[in-house]
């Protein structure tokens, strides 16, 4: 039997007016208000209950159609099965593309983001692991990626967020790995040499770091906590500013945060959320040195997804130690034009002086040209590992 379509209940083109519409209510509203007396701010706010009536509207119908998409799905084993990456990238790239303003990009990208994320918590939330606990940035990269339908779970480790989602207790989770000023994580990047999972998705989140105290004065601080990359992120700050302090590296900023809290001469180098959620006062920030301060991280799973139409893939290279062995299992990139993004060079875990690459490139490996490129890689003899291929991060 034929399945039954959602209900529209909005009118196909949804008929707003422009703000200063001739036509429109607020019509004396050609401009922003400036003044109080140039807007009828009663007629204003009639049309923004219209709309607001309209989108509502718009909103619930769009909730309706997912429902109709999962049921297209089938009936799946879990919120993980519904879950299509490339599917929201695509949606967001609409977005963006769609955007003549007034609104950034990052916001309306941020609010369709959680549209889905509320579309797709009607079959089940995602869990997703992330360093904990409470207010790291890695939870922000959660939400940034996910939307807040999905369920954080706050995890004790990087380790432990790969062990999580390994043993299906998380659906996916989510790393730090490379930061824009301080380079790569190679602790993250050093878990895939021994663990099986796949890489799922980027996030990249402008990282803002406060100064945080109980009390809220510079004067009180003689000892100041945070993650050792913040630490760093911060040096040139701190050398002006609290050149005296002690500076002490803990696991996560928000473990910093919690610190700080239980004693009167320390601060913490933080979020503000992690100051939030601690309680804590901002003494100075944002203090990182350099204003395009970003992190990026993974989004960790255990399938490979298919393409988005605009994706990176990540492989995993181990050479033995051969005069022009990385040459040669590279070579396929260059003859077949796939872009290398980085690449970056580990002790592998094995044997002595052997070395594994971690190698970013432009495509997605189930697609030409990368695929073709891929295939001679793997028959070049040498050990080479997909690691995953994911639509490139949305601002
Ligand atoms: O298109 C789908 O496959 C859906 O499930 C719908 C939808 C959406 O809301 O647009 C929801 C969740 C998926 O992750 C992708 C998209």
């Amino acid at each position: 039997m034929a399945e039954k379509k959602p209900a529209r209940k909005v009118a196909k083109k949804a008929a707003v007016k422009k703000p200063g519409a001739a036509n429109g209510a607020a019509k004396k509203a050609a401009a922003p208000a400036k003044t109080k007396s140039s807007v009828d701010l009663a007629a204003v706010r009639t049309e923004i209950d219209g709309i607001d009536r309209q989108i509502e509207a718009l909103i619930s119908e769009r909730a309706r159609w997912a429902q109709q998409v999962g049921r297209a799905k089938g009936k799946l084993a879990a919120a993980v099965d519904y879950y299509r990456p490339e599917r929201e990238a695509q949606v967001l790239r609409q977005v963006v593309d769609r955007n003549d303003g007034p609104l950034a990009n990052e916001v309306l990208v941020r609010l369709f983001r959680e549209i889905m994320s509320a579309c797709l918590a009607q079959q089940e939330p995602l869990r997703i692991g992330f360093l904990g606990p409470e207010g790291t940035f890695s939870q922000q990269a959660v939400y940034k990626h996910f939307g807040h339908s999905a369920k954080a779970l706050p995890l004790a480790s990087v380790e432990e967020v790969f062990d999580e989602v390994a043993a299906g207790h998380a659906d996916f989770g989510v790393v730090p790995v490379e930061n824009s000023g301080q380079g790569t994580i190679q602790s993250t990047l050093d878990m895939f040499l021994s663990s099986p999972l796949m890489i799922c998705g980027e996030v990249e989140l402008r990282v803002h770091q406060y100064l945080m105290s109980r009390t809220g004065n510079i004067e009180d601080v003689e000892r100041v906590y945070s993650h050792a990359l913040s630490l760093a992120q911060c040096r040139s700050w701190l050398r002006q500013h609290l050149a005296g302090a002690e500076k002490q590296a803990v696991v996560s900023n928000a473990e910093a945060a919690r610190r700080a809290r239980n004693a009167d001469d320390a601060a913490a180098i933080a979020g503000k959320n992690a100051g939030h959620v601690y309680g804590l006062k901002v003494i100075a920030g944002p203090i990182e040195d350099r204003p395009d301060n970003t992190t990026r991280f993974l989004v960790i799973g255990r399938e490979l997804f298919p393409p988005s139409g605009h994706d990176r893939t990540s492989l995993l290279v181990t050479v033995q130690d051969q005069p022009g062995a990385l040459y040669k299992v590279l070579e396929p990139l260059a003859r077949h034009g796939v872009s290398m993004n980085r690449i970056e060079s580990r002790p592998a875990h094995g044997r002595l002086w052997e070395y594994a690459f971690f190698i970013d490139v432009e495509g997605h490996a189930e697609e030409a040209p990368l695929s073709a490129a891929l295939a001679e890689m793997q028959a070049s003899g040498q050990k080479v590992r997909l690691l995953g291929a994911y639509p490139v991060a949305i601002p």
